[in-house]
């Protein structure tokens, strides 16, 4: 059996183009590349965020709009530069999704805590009282609540200081180790990249111009736009 999670085939939409790849079970995918290259449309494709003009997107070795959406976005977690939550309390927040699908497990709220090195005692605090740093690990762990196989990631530290970034990054590579997740994320920070990716792709105006193993891509660019883009970051 293939092991590869998702599969682009030709892929066109709105500035992307011809975008051909794939994301094997467990890998780690970092993509980056100049603004308005396209990296946020196309995080939104693997969740169905948004769906290409032409081509194919496979999920699973299924085409992706087989699936029901809210199952897809169960199993393929998002999570954003800006902490996305209701102004609830954070237990709220974390029950969400799973009581949609009535699988809400009480005793899993510990693991996930745990996880996003937060105190129980935040459980019943409103989200408006928490820090950016805390919002955002409180956002991840909503995405995580759903026990999802694939996590996007929209830059979703770099409205973070230093400690945080350092704190949101130990948090994932312990997930990535402990569940086997596959991670997509999109990040402008080179060295995040470096820390957290197996493999690169770098994006610009719409198109992969290179893609390859990490830190190999980054520290050994074959193109000159990728040289040019390491030397201005
Ligand atoms: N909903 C939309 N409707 C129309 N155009 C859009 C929409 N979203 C993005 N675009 C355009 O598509 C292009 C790619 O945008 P995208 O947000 O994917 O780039 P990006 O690489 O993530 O940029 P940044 O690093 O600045 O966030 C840009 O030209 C943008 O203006």
């Amino acid at each position: 059996m293939s092991n590869h999670v998702f599969e682009l085939s030709e892929v066109n939409k709105r500035v992307l183009q011809n975008i051909n790849l794939t994301v094997n079970q467990g890998g780690r995918v970092m993509v980056f590349g100049p603004s308005g290259s396209g990296k946020s449309t196309l995080l939104h494709l693997f969740n169905r965020l948004e769906d290409p003009d032409s081509g194919e997107i496979k999920y699973q070795g299924q085409p992706i709009e087989d699936y029901n959406i809210p199952k897809l976005r169960k199993d393929v977690g998002l999570v954003l530069q800006q902490p996305y939550l209701f102004s609830e309390t954070v237990i709220d927040n974390l029950k969400y999704g799973p009581k949609m699908f009535n699988e809400w497990d009480e005793a899993f709220v510990d693991e996930l805590l745990d996880y996003v090195n937060l105190p129980k005692a935040y459980l019943d605090k409103p989200v408006e009282d928490l820090s950016g740093g805390e919002k955002q690990r409180v956002s991840l762990a909503r995405t995580l609540a759903n026990k999802p196989k694939v996590l996007l990631l929209d830059e979703p530290t770099s409205a973070l200081d230093d400690q945080n970034i350092e704190s949101i990054e130990e948090d994932l590579l312990k997930l990535m180790d402990a569940w086997q997740l596959t991670i997509i994320m999109v990040t402008h920070n080179l060295k995040q990249a470096m820390r957290l990716g197996t493999k690169g792709i770098y994006l610009e105006s719409g198109k992969i111009v290179e893609t390859g193993k990490l830190p190999n891509l980054i520290e050994h660019p074959q193109t000159d736009s990728l040289k040019n883009f390491t030397a201005n970051q």
